[in-house]
């Protein structure tokens, strides 16, 4: 009797344990799941208060001109451009290791600004960066129309980029001298991979090349109707009667450009409209030879950033949401 007595008190005792801590348990994966719960509020409330929907007036896909950004103002269309180039510069480092991008002169320096605020002043990584210019006039570098002081004085000098990955062309020579120095640069570079090669020629493949455009629709030093147009072979070329001032500048050519893995052509105002029209739609014959219009990367993604009133005169049927 007494032993029985005893084994029913010991399975009671089991009994008991196992329900308290079957209870603890169940109390405290309902805890954890209260407070993951919770957490997951807080941060959808954060979230929420913090997100501004990103305004872009209008953005699709033109049937054969590539993407179309297109912006309410200008300081919305400097916000889209600051995180696009941040997310190119990102996808470059990993799986390059660097980031060559060449840059052009005139507003879309003052339009690429917010990559010198928060967060992108501290997220990019700066010391991947391999600068290089698109077109530039051959001034000394101190003067007012070098593109390259533009960019110290408006970006480069206002974010931690390495000094010795600065490749400004060289100011003491005339402009042919300057366009072969650069080339030779450039070749040296690509090389050593620093600068990507075309897949299908022996171009450099710049990951980004960045334009403006004038408004005779001119891009880089390429300006309406000149011969280099025309040049193949040259990778980097020189002009001494740019019909903009100053007259000598330098130039990447065509092919280059054309070869790059991304080319993004920033344009605002109503001033180009009417050439961003030509570049951009199927404008008859007189379009065909803008420079601006040459702009078509063989492998590479074309994307246009404009403004409301640069994008005024654009048909909107050719291209999709
Ligand atoms: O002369 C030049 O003009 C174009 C366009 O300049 P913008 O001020 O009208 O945007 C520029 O992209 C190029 O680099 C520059 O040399």
């Amino acid at each position: 009797m007494c032993n029985g007595n005893r084994g029913e008190d010991l399975a009671f005792e089991r009994f008991s344990l196992l329900f308290i801590y079957k209870r603890d348990r169940i109390s405290s994966v309902s805890l954890s799941i209260f407070i993951r719960l919770l957490l997951c509020l807080c941060f959808v409330t954060i979230i929420g208060c913090t997100w501004k929907p990103r305004r872009m007036a209008h953005s699709g896909v033109h049937k054969d001109r590539g993407e179309l950004r297109i912006h309410e103002n200008l300081d919305e269309l400097g916000t889209d451009l600051a995180e696009y180039i941040a997310e190119l510069s990102e996808a470059s480092v990993k799986e390059r290791g660097v980031f060559a991008i060449a840059i052009s002169g005139g507003s879309l320096i003052g339009l690429m600004g917010k990559l010198c605020e928060a967060p992108y002043n501290k997220t990019v990584d700066w010391a991947k960066w391999y600068i290089f210019w698109a077109d530039e006039r051959v001034v000394a570098k101190t003067h007012a129309d070098s593109n390259y002081k533009l960019a110290k004085d408006g970006l480069l000098s206002k974010v931690p980029v390495v000094p010795s990955h600065v490749n400004s062309i060289n100011d003491s020579v005339s402009a042919e001298e300057a366009a072969d120095d650069y080339e030779f640069h450039v070749r040296q570079l690509v090389k050593t991979r620093t600068i990507n090669v075309s897949d299908i020629s022996d171009c450099p493949k710049f990951d980004l090349i960045l334009l403006g455009m004038g408004s005779d629709g001119h891009v880089a030093s390429l300006f309406p109707n000149h011969p280099v147009l025309d040049e193949k072979d040259e990778w980097v070329t020189f002009i001494t009667d740019s019909p903009k001032s100053p007259p000598e500048r330098i130039t990447f050519t065509l092919p280059v450009i054309n070869s790059a893995s991304n080319v993004v052509v920033v344009v605002t105002g109503e001033s180009k409209a009417e050439a961003v029209h030509l570049a951009i739609d199927d404008a008859g014959a007189d379009c065909l030879s803008l420079p601006a219009r040459l702009v078509q990367p063989t492998k590479g993604k074309l994307a246009w950033f404009l403004d409301k009133l640069a994008a005024s005169k654009l048909d909107g049927s050719q291209f999709s949401e």
